[in-house]
């Protein structure tokens, strides 16, 4: 099944909460996922697939931003079940595009109301969600809190009730199709995305040039590319300060998720322009 939706509603949040595995990275910063992302949640009721997508969005033209929008809305293909995530008390521009995307899929979609922790007048949830329900026939609607954990399994109990039955496709213990490698990746990224100011992330993409299975440890060494000079001085910081904090942060993540000592190098080097360049974003991963 996939899941869709404008950025920052809480999609990831939802993915690895039912998965049980930090497999998307999260930050408070719309924007965060940037690739398509498998999440396996196995428990003793089934398994669920989840496709965990790059939030849609309106006017960001470069390519990446294409590309985003084009690892969304392909996840709604070869899919058997659409779940639609709003945040709870906004509709938007953005919340429209994704419902028009599950409409011209054809598509069952379940609508998750999330963030309901942050809706102030809790007596006009009830309105709310009549409002929500006149937009589109919902399969389901649920109310939920990924970060409370309030509506989880409310969740977890409607899609498996209205996804087909067959054999589980993966084993009990996988959690993603994603490599140690791209994890990494997406764990210092979700640094750069949580630590630097403003723009500054959306210019940024992490490469890994190294990665090796040693005794007691895997060896990492990552570039982070941005787009000009001044963008490489604030990613290193003053004395080399601001990249040791992403790379002590990001190392232990890593060191959580892979249940292994790391040991993180980290790089920034510059290539003008990568976002808005093919050949650029293809080396970088960005491939469709
Ligand atoms: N208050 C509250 N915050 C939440 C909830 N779920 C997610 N968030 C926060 O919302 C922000 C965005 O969460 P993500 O899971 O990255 O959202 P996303 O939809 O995957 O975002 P994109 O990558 O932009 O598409 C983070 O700061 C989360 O901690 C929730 O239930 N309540």
């Amino acid at each position: 099944m996939a899941v869709i939706g404008r950025p920052n509603v809480g999609k990831s949040s939802i993915v690895n909460a039912l998965v049980g595995f930090r497999v998307s990275i999260v930050s408070r910063r719309p924007q965060t996922t940037r690739h398509r992302i498998l999440g396996i949640a196995t428990s003793e009721q089934g398994q669920i697939l989840f496709a965990d997508t790059p939030g849609l969005h309106a006017g960001g033209k470069r390519a990446i931003n294409r590309y985003m929008n084009r690892a969304a809305s392909g996840a709604l293909l070869g899919v058997d079940l659409a779940l639609l995530v709003v945040e709870a008390g906004r509709w938007r521009e953005e919340d429209q595009r994704a419902l028009n995307l599950v409409r011209e899929s054809g598509l069952p979609c379940i609508l998750a109301v999330n963030k309901v922790d942050q809706f102030k007048q809790k007596a006009d949830l009830l309105p709310h969600l009549k409002e929500l329900a006149d937009k589109h026939g919902f399969v389901e609607i649920v109310p939920m809190s990924a970060t409370k954990r309030s509506g989880l399994s409310a969740l977890q109990t409607s899609l498996l009730k209205h996804l087909p039955q067959g054999e589980a496709l993966y084993e009990a213990d996988e959690v993603t199709d994603r490599s140690q490698r791209f994890l990494a990746a997406e764990l210092v990224r979700e640094q750069l995305m949580r630590q630097l100011g403003d723009e500054l992330p959306y210019s940024t993409t992490v490469e890994i040039e190294h990665f090796s299975d040693e005794v007691g440890m895997l060896r990492i060494s990552a570039v982070v590319w941005v787009e000009r000079d001044g963008q490489k001085a604030i990613v290193v910081g003053a004395g080399g300060a601001q990249a040791r904090s992403i790379g002590r942060a990001a190392r232990i993540a890593m060191e959580k998720l892979f249940g292994r000592k790391i040991f993180l190098q980290i790089w920034c080097k510059v290539r003008e322009n990568w976002s808005d360049d093919e050949a650029s974003l293809k080396k970088f991963g960005y491939v469709d």
